[in-house]
This record gives structure tokens, sequence and C-alpha cells, in this order.
């Protein structure tokens, strides 16, 4: 009988657009997507492209009623032609099937990052809050990636330039880009795959090769050098030194060692390459919102100063007392999620959903945008609002301004690192507003900047590195040189009360 149901609306999808079709967009999907929810008056909108099924779900009930309750046909992932076999990048546990290999990773993966053994890390992710005070003028962007460098390999990296950083950096632009599911045609096309690179229209063959050789570095590179440590034994305590020696200890007792070695191995790559850019783009986005609003930054200063001892920074004991904070985080993940479409999930079955069909073998892509925009579930969606979470029981009572952990995914393919992230970015945010005041960009002739609101398309968005950012960096570099000559009238008369306690604190973390 489910042969003869329809399957959900959606537009006709033809090559590049032709023969009365739309073409599938290749960027900022999740707008489209949310467009053709408007026209097709429905949450779920089904395509066809090149015999691909795909469907878009555009709504937190279908989501949770499909990827959730039945997780058992919706867990697996889609083939990607481009970032598995193009770019090389076959290791992450994120991209692979649901079976028994796949289980094993998210096993050992959980193992280390669950709810209640993420506390263990707090120590060094407050310690890495406080390297970002001191670096927020030249460095900002390399906390997200030594937090997990140092859990996962036991890897100090250096205050800047360090190598590992730069090598994370390179090789994830690769998997940003070919993230989105149907960015690339070969995705739905994969014999393409076999092209040779010089050929003209091969361009994603010879970007393919170029991710092919940096994925194999960020595969190998930390994992041999902690190895060989190990065998020296000298190696930093870290999550792949407990789970080798672990291997090591019991070998004799277990087969299967190549297979457990290769597991750990993909596991610390897949946190390196899962967990970085994703916080980082969070946080890029909260200092966007702080320039932008004033009034909110205010706010939570109030509330630091209120809680906060004036002689130390702010650490997760205090974090019960400091809900204006877990607020503005929660708005950071909200107003622009990192992920705004969450992997493709992929249905093992043939399933039917409220009189539609779904073919076996479609990919279900979670427009997790258009779910956090929805004036229903948050009114006034475009604005930073940090306020809407504070009430939650009324919140609850009109079914309105839910935390948005939907911004980590779904079902059994949730994200696994969610707990850590939200922990490193709490204590970033509380730590940066105790010591910095975050303000608009000035120019050269002293004239304030107004930042834009502007960000890449890709997997992971980033808001454009435009003036705004810069000018942040430089205003706290400048503040930084005045301080360290003790210009310190200069300061305090120039940027008001704030800028004394800025001195403080920066003191204070430097000899932390
Ligand atoms: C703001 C930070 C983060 C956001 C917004 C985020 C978001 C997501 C999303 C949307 C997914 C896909 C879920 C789905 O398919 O339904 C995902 C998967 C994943 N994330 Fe995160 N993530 C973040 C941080 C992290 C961190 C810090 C780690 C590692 C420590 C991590 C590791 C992973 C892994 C391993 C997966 C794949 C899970 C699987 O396929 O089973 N993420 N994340």
């Amino acid at each position: 009988r489910r042969k003869e149901l329809p399957t959900p609306p959606g537009p006709r999808i033809s090559l590049f657009g032709l023969w009365n079709g739309v073409a599938m967009p290749s960027s900022f999907q999740w707008l489209t997507y949310a467009e053709w929810r408007k026209t097709y008056g429905s949450d779920l909108i089904f395509l066809n492209v090149l015999r691909n099924p795909i469907l878009v779900i555009n709504s937190v009930q279908v989501a949770q009623d499909l990827l959730e309750k039945r997780s058992a046909i919706y867990s697996s992932r889609p083939i990607r032609v481009m970032q598995k076999d193009v770019m090389g990048f076959n290791f992450l546990f994120t991209g692979m099937e649901y079976d028994a290999w796949y289980k094993e990773h998210r096993t050992m993966f959980h193992h280390h990052f669950h709810r209640n053994v993420v506390q263990r890390y707090q120590a060094l992710q407050q310690r890495h809050a406080n390297t970002l005070l001191r670096n927020l003028a030249h460095t900002p962007n390399e906390t997200t990636a030594a937090v997990v460098l140092e859990i996962c390999y036991g890897i100090h990296v250096a205050d800047a330039g360090d190598e590992y950083i730069a090598l994370a950096d390179q090789a994830l632009a690769g998997i940003s880009s070919s993230g989105n599911f149907g960015t690339f045609f070969v995705d739905y096309f994969p014999l393409l795959q076999y092209m040779p690179a010089w050929l003209p229209g091969a361009k994603f063959k010879r970007e393919g090769l170029k991710a092919r050789r940096l994925s194999s570095r960020l595969f190998n590179y930390a994992f041999d050098s902690v190895k060989q440590k190990l065998e020296e034994g000298c190696p930093e305590p870290s999550l792949m030194t407990m789970e080798l020696e672990s291997l090591f200890r019991d070998a004799p007792k277990k087969s299967r060692a190549e297979e457990r070695e290769r597991i750990i191995k993909d596991v610390v790559a897949t946190t390196y390459a899962a967990g970085s850019d994703t916080t980082l783009s969070t946080l890029l986005s909260f200092f966007l919102a702080m320039v932008l609003h004033p009034q909110v930054q205010a706010k939570a200063w109030a509330e630091l100063e209120r809680v906060v001892p004036k002689d130390r920074l702010p650490c997760f004991g205090d974090r019960d007392r400091l809900p204006y904070i877990t607020c503005i985080a929660w708005e950071c993940l909200r107003w622009q999620p990192s992920v705004n479409i969450a992997l493709g999930h992929y249905s093992t079955e043939t399933d039917e959903y409220k009189g539609y069909r779904i073919p076996k073998g479609t990919t279900c892509l979670a427009n997790i945008w258009a779910m956090l925009h929805d004036p229903m579930h948050y009114p006034d969606p475009s604005k930073f609002d940090p306020d809407r979470f504070m009430d939650a029981k009324l919140n609850q009572s009109r079914n309105i301004n839910a935390n948005p952990e939907i911004a980590f995914g779904f079902g059994r393919r949730i994200c696994p690192g969610r707990f850590l992230a939200l922990d490193t970015i709490w204590i970033v945010i509380a730590s940066t507003l105790c010591s910095y005041r975050i303000c608009e960009a000035v120019d050269i002739r002293g004239k304030e900047v107004e930042p834009r609101l502007e960000y890449t398309t890709g997997l992971i968005r980033w808001v454009i590195p435009c003036d705004f950012l810069f000018f942040i960096w430089l205003n706290l570099a400048a503040l930084h040189v005045r301080l360290s000559i003790g210009s310190f009238r200069d300061v305090k008369t120039q940027r008001s009360w704030w800028s004394l306690r800025l001195v403080q604190k920066v003191d204070l973390c430097a000899s932390m």
C-alpha cells in the first residue's frame, strides 16, 4: 500500500534549473529550503535529484517524529563521495553508516565526553579561557582548537602560530566546503569521481586532491607523534594515551588490536576535526552580538559584578548564579547557529508519515536554521535577545523559547560533543565579559564603524571577517600596549570604569 502513497510536496529539480525545473541551491541552502516551506505550505519538502531522494525537514516536530522517535531507521548517513572518496575524510565517524563499526567509534567517544565526565576537562577549559584573555588581541581563534587538541592528544599548543592549529585550519576548510550534502555535483553522480583532474570542469577534483593531502596529514601527524612519545615512555596524559595504554595492556587478551587502534585514531581525529570550528563559530557570533547590543553587555556585566568577587575571574562553580550569561550562550547558539543544516540522516527502510511515503535511501536534511528562526517558537526570531530564555516555566507553558538544543542535531546522531562545547562557550563568554568591554570599531579618523551582519555559506558558518572584528582586535591591542607601558590614567579617562576593571583582570589572568 505504501508504494501507492505520494511523496511529500516539493519543486521539480532539474540540471542547472533548465526544462521547467529549479536548480538545487549550492550555497545558503537553508534560506532556499525555508522559502520552499512557504511556497509548498509543508514542513516536509521532497526532492529528487538525479535519482537521489532528499527530504528537507523544516520543523522541530517532524524532525523529532522521524529522526528521534523512528531513529532505528533514520540514523545512517548518505554516501558522501566528495568528502570521503575524493577528499579522503573517510576516517571521520561523523559520516559513517550506522553499523557495528560506527557504534564502536561512538561508544568510545561517548566514554570520554558524556554529560558526567566532561567536568574533568573544566580546569583545562578555564586555563585556556585565561590564555584567550591574554591573547585576545593577537590569536583569538586558537582557544577552541587548543581545548580539543589537549584533551585528545595531550598537545599543548603554542600561544601563537601553532603548526597543529594551522594544519587543522586548512584541512577543516575542506570539510566545511563539502559538508552540506549536494554542494558538489559528484555527490549525486558518483562516477564523476573518476574524472581526470586536468579536464576542464574538474575543478572539484583538483580541490578535492588538495584537501586529500591535508586530510591525510590531519589524520596521521598528531597521532604518530604522540604514539612515538608513548613508545619512548614520555607522553602527556590524554584521551589517546589512555586508550592506547589500555589497548597495549590488554593486547594479548584482545584480538582485533589493529582494528582497535584504528578506532582510537579515527575518534581522536574526528574530535580534532569536529570540535574546534563549530565552537569557534559560535564564539565569533558572540563577539558580533556584543558589538551590536551594548545593553546586553551592560546587563551581563552587572550580573558578573554582583556574583564574581573582584579578585578573581569567573569559574564553573559560579554557573548557577550567572543565569544571564547562560542565556547569552543559548542565544548565540540560536541566533546564528554554527551548523545550519544537520549532517544528512539516511533512511534504511521505506516509511510512511502523515499520509506520505518516504522511500528507503532518502537523505533527510534537518533545516536547523529554519527551526531556530520559526516565529511560532521563537518570537521575533532575528532579534538577539538572551532574556527570552530567562523564564523557563513561562516559556514552557506558552510552548515558546525552548533552549536551542536542536542546534546540536537529532536522535542517535545528535552531536556527542555538545556538553564539552557548552562548557567552553560558557566559560569563554563569562571570562571575556568580565575582563573586556567589546566595543564598536573605530576607523582611522576615530569614527565608529557599523558592523555588518554577514556570514559565509558552508557546513560551518562564519561571521565574515570584516572590519568589525579586525577593529575589535586592534582596539584591544591598543589597550594592551597602553596598559603595558603603564599609561593608566590615559585608559581610565578615555574608556571609563570598565578599563580599570580590565587592568585588574588582565593582570590577574597573566599571573595564572
Ligand atoms: C557549538 C558547537 C557545536 C555545534 C553547534 C555542533 C553541532 C553538531 C551537529 C548539528 C551535528 C550533526 C547532528 C546530526 O546529524 O543530527 C554534530 C555532529 C557531531 N559533532 Fe558537533 N557540534 C558542536 C561541537 C562539537 C564538539 C566540541 C565536538 C567534539 C568534542 C563535536 C563532535 C561531533 C561529532 C563526533 C559528531 C558526529 C556524531 C555522529 O555522527 O554520530 N561537536 N555536531
